[in-house]
């Protein structure tokens, strides 16, 4: 086994542990890539001065501190990165989970070039970490010092398997490109660009291809002279021209070409003094092939500045060439050295037709104070990317993509882009197994009318806008319900002739778990509930914290999102339960609208608040795991009449009316909103409308269903003893504030109770404790046995 084959086959094993994924690995593996660059940056130096002849300073300048810069933003902005991307959703999709969440590739091999060592090789490097990966860096052994220390400290700080340093030339390229690989980042020249895809090719592995290319620089006579010139000056000569984005070339008017070629001179002078030669800060050309090669670009054009050269020393000293022709040997291709032709163009429709008869660059450059100008370029031209009014510099800006188009290259990084090039955008979309009567238009038999109302929500809802969308919704339920002849759920309060719809009493129909066995809500009989003295208090966690919640009209009731920062444990519920959304059932104007009842009284009002068992991450998951919901239901009383605002109670001052009724209130407006009609509550606290853990210990405990269809049998039922306060103002005015789906008062929201089908209730708190605790929880047992349709593992929550 070779070398190059060894290592990837390591780095694959080592990803294949899962180890690269965790976002903590990702961020220590970040942080020791910043201690490297820090920590030997004696060793960068010295190895660029060897390789490139390039300073301390210049190094840092051109290479290392960008890295530590994006390594930082990395960091910082990670977790919103990796975080799943809530995507929009269109009128049948409304009820569905839609999101992009962004997976590790695998193993992606960086191959780089010779130029920039250290940022062709690392910014991808850390993208790749960043994403999750593992990584194979290849330098060029052109830098054959560079390439060393890479090799032999980079895995001093880094893990070695994952992200191994494979070192070599042609030939161990080669081998490397004949694994697999699931993503390859290639720099260098496009020639090598087309041997590295035809490699990929084989394994269908994409590839990201950093390439190079002619990069014109347009300057128009009604600009800053001057200052264009210096700032061309110092893009062209960095690093002695040899910078993939340097501008390759000048095209200008005939009118101010001698002022630029003085003006360049100028700053040659100010930045290279007389003599650049001996002048530190002037490069030299990478070897003696790229020197020949350079040198004879010059054969054909008129040398206005520089020319002079010295082969034992690969010297050609900042150059500029007049009057250059497009049939020239210096504009046949890519220059990468110190030579600056000019070539004349009679204004910028000449010079936007001389860009646009060849390759796509990698940039261009235009400098001008006029806008519109800009705007032109921009507008009718392409490249990679555009910099108007400097040189070199979009290279540093993390939130600009950095990439070629065509020929010069493909895929981008930096940053977020890094990030997204190396991660699999995975599609995720999570439909519930209810509102089957919405997928009628798509079953058989295909009649012309299902495809009449298919041509109708895929092709016309969407330019409906914001109204239009609303009655597209209303008629999407009517339309729902005309093919499935009346399939859709709804309240008894709901049901009109004219919108036929399933009442409680017939949503058996359509959901079969709402006639099972364990339904809510229950009555509860107070004198037979049995005390259970292992149903402690319950812990909550996070209800003291301010959070922002979401609140949505679904259209047949009003539900308030929850971070999942909220949590519920203990009161001897058989895990940690996280919690979703809380929501409300209500009556109609002022009357009874609770769902339980206690000895047969419903009381104004109910909030249930969702749980679910850690670790599902979703309702549709918990509800295959029969204690896989936790609900929490508070009972309303009405204290007194009061007006919209805070009541108080025994001194103490509840928020709930004021806080969730104006949230409704703002709701009206936000109904059938395509994202399903939803506004915002800032800064909200639960604690402000659950009373405190202490005041909670006495609560009824039973098994049941969740109390809208489906009716999903997977509920651990807490009904507190302990009542909410409610005005009776505001319970009339809730009802009116709140819409269906087709627009009426939301009203009398609730499913009437549900037999108790031999199940028992538990009671937390006794007046006097029951002789037989034990054979009390062996009849809990023996309940479960009986209720429960298969087997439950876990009964230890009641
Ligand atoms: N777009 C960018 O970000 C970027 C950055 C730097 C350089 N460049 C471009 O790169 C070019 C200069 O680099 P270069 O190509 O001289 O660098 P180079 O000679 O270092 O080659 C690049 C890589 O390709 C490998 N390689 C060379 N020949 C190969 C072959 N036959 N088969 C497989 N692998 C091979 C080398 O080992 C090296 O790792 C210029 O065109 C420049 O514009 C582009
Ligand atoms: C020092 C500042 C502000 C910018 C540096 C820009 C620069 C020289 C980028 C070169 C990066 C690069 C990989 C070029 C490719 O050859």
């Amino acid at each position: 086994m070779s070398r190059e084959q060894l290592a990837v086959e390591r780095a694959r094993r080592a990803f294949c542990t899962g180890r690269s994924k965790p976002l903590e690995n990702r961020i220590r593996q970040l942080n020791n890539l910043r201690r490297f660059l820090v920590e030997r940056q004696a060793e960068i130096a010295e190895a660029s001065k060897k390789d490139l002849n390039r300073s301390e300073v210049g190094i840092q300048l051109f290479e290392t501190l960008g890295l530590e810069s994006e390594i930082q933003l990395v960091i910082r902005k990670l977790k919103q990165w990796a975080a799943p991307r809530p995507v929009e959703k269109n009128l049948l999709t409304l009820s569905d989970t839609l999101y992009i969440q962004p997976e590790p590739l695998g193993v992606v091999l960086v191959i780089g070039a010779w130029n920039y060592p250290w940022a062709v090789t690392m910014f991808p490097l850390i993208g790749a970490i960043a994403a999750g990966n593992a990584a194979v860096v290849k330098p060029s052994e052109v830098c054959v010092h560079t390439a060393k220390v890479m090799e032999e400290l980079l895995p001093v700080y880094l893990d070695k398997e994952l992200y191994p340093v494979v070192t070599g030339g042609v030939t161990e390229t080669q081998e490397l490109l004949r694994q697999r690989f699931d993503h390859i980042v290639y720099t260098g020249n496009s020639m090598v660009g087309r041997i590295v895809m035809e490699a990929a090719a084989k394994h269908l592995t994409p590839v990201t291809l950093e390439l190079g290319g002619k990069s014109p620089c347009y300057i128009d006579k009604h600009c800053d002279i001057p200052v264009a010139c210096r700032r061309v000056t110092w893009g062209k000569y960095t690093n002695c021209g040899q910078t993939c984005i340097a501008p390759d070339y000048v095209l200008c008017e005939p009118s101010i070409q001698e002022r630029v070629i003085e003006e360049m001179k100028k700053c040659i002078q100010e930045f290279y003094t007389d003599d650049p030669k001996s002048f530190p800060d002037y490069g030299r050309i990478i070897n003696e092939r790229h020197f020949k090669r350079v040198l004879a670009m010059t054969e054909d054009s008129a040398v206005a500045v520089g020319g002079d050269s010295d082969q034992t020393d690969c010297y050609i000293a900042p150059t500029i060439l007049r009057d250059v022709k497009a049939d020239s040997k210096v504009m046949q291709e890519e220059i990468f050295g110190p030579l600056l032709p000019i070539v004349p163009v009679n204004g910028l429709g000449e010079a936007i037709s001389f860009i646009n008869q060849r390759e796509k660059p990698l940039v261009i450059y235009v400098f001008s104070t006029d806008d519109k100008l800009i705007k032109r370029v921009i507008e009718e031209t392409s490249s990679g990317a555009v910099l108007a009014n400097d040189c070199l510099v979009h290279y540093s800006v993390s939130s600009l993509p950095f990439g070629g188009v065509g020929n010069s290259g493909m895929g981008c990084y930096h940053g977020k882009f890094s990030f997204d090039q190396l991660s699999h955008l995975r599609s995720c979309m999570v439909k519930p197994l209810k509102n089957e009567g919405l997928n009628n238009m798509r079953y058989p038999p295909h009649t012309l009318k299902k495809l009449g109302w298919a041509r109708f929500f895929l092709l016309k809802a969407p330019d409906l806008g914001w109204m239009g969308r609303m009655a597209a919704l209303a008629v999407l339920v009517a339309v729902a319900g005309f093919l499935l002849h009346v399939t859709l759920w709804c309240y008894e309060s709901q049901y009109t002739c004219e919108e036929p719809c399933k009442d409680p009493g017939h949503w058996a129909v359509l959901f079969p778990n709402c006639g099972g066995l364990r339904q809510s809500p229950i009555n509860i009989v107070t004198s037979k509930v049995h005390v259970n003295t292992a149903l402690h208090p319950l812990d909550f966690k996070g209800h003291d914290s301010k959070i922002n919640i979401t609140v949505e009209n679904l259209g047949h009731s009003v539900q308030f999102v929850l971070p999942q920062s909220v949590r519920l444990a203990g009161g001897a519920l058989p895990g940690n339960y996280r919690a979703l959304q809380f929501h409300l059932h209500w009556g109609a104007a002022g009357g009874a609208g609770s769902e339980h009842t206690i000895d047969g009284e419903r009381f104004p009002m109910e909030l249930h608040v969702v749980h679910i068992k850690e670790p599902y991450s979703s309702l549709a998951e918990a509800e295959h795991d029969m204690a896989g919901i936790a609900l929490l239901s508070f009972l309303f009383e009405v204290l007194f009449g009061g007006a919209w605002g805070s009541i108080t109670v025994i001194g103490v001052v509840h928020n709930i009316a004021h806080t969730l009724f104006s949230a409704l209130k703002s709701l009206q407006h936000f109904l059938f909103t395509p994202s399903g009609s939803s506004a915002e509550i800032r800064d909200f606290k639960l604690s402000d409308i659950i009373p405190p853990a202490e005041n909670l210990h006495s609560y009824y405990r039973y098994v049941g269903s969740m109390t809208t269809p489906g009716c999903e049998q997977a509920v651990a039922w807490t009904v507190f003893h302990k009542t909410l306060p409610v005005s009776s103002k505001q319970l009339v005015a809730i009802s009116q504030q709140c819409r269906f789906w087709n627009g009426k008062p939301m009203m009398n929201i609730f499913r009437p109770v549900q037999p108790l089908d031999g199940r028992v209730v538990y009671w937390s708190r006794a007046r006097t404790v029951l002789p037989n605790m034990i054979g009390a929880c062996l009849c809990v047992l023996c309940q479960f046995c009986v209720s429960a349709w298969g087997t439950w593992g876990d009964t230890s929550f009641v």
